[in-house]
């Protein structure tokens, strides 16, 4: 009999886009992107960073003050679309973990990014955010929060031997 209990497509997709966040060295928002194909193949992932060869611990990472952080990083989506390499992204799903600004609703409608799923909306109030949907509607992207009843999944970097967890081998079998 197979297994029952294992994630479905959203919560994968989504899960490889909070991993990706992982990435990320912003100290207040780590956003992940993860870009999949209708068929279920996921062509791209990326994190809210500095464009390559902008360092990580010259450029600022306030979020007030001179300087800030925001004429500087490059948002998820934006990375991912940038990541994907001339994949052909017409017709694809975003997974990301914070709704899309509208700079990036811009590139996302114009490389053919036809669904966006979310995972947090905590800036929903904002203009930037309003217009982010406004032009998405306008151009028939459909958006929703992700849907799961999983609170948490937790990844194990120790081998199962190691870790404790019994495993059935093929002497168990016979
Ligand atoms: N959709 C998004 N994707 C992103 O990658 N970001 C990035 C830009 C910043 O690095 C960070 C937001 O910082 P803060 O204003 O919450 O401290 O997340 C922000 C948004 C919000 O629209
Ligand atoms: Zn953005």
């Amino acid at each position: 009999m197979k297994r029952t209990d294992y994630i479905s497509w959203d919560e994968y997709f989504m899960g490889v886009a909070l991993l990706a966040a992982r990435r990320s060295k912003d100290p207040n928002t780590q956003v992940g992107a993860c870009i999949v194909s209708p068929e279920n193949i996921i062509l791209s992932t990326g994190y809210n960073g500095l464009p390559c060869c902008c360092s990580d611990d010259v450029f600022p990472w306030e979020r007030e003050g001179a300087e800030t952080k925001y004429p500087y990083v490059v948002h998820a989506e934006l990375n991912a679309i940038l990541n994907a390499g001339g994949r052909v992204l017409r017709g694809a799903r975003l997974y990301v973990a914070l709704f899309p600004c509208n700079e990036c609703a811009k590139a996302i409608i114009q490389s053919g990014i036809r669904e966006i799923i979310y995972f947090s909306d905590k800036y929903a109030e904002t203009a930037n955010i309003r217009a982010s949907k406004r032009m998405l509607d306008a151009a028939g992207v459909r958006y929703h929060p992700l849907q799961t009843e999983l609170a948490s999944i937790t990844l194990d970097f120790r081998a199962p031997e190691s870790a404790g967890i019994p495993q059935k081998s093929d002497a168990d079998e016979k």
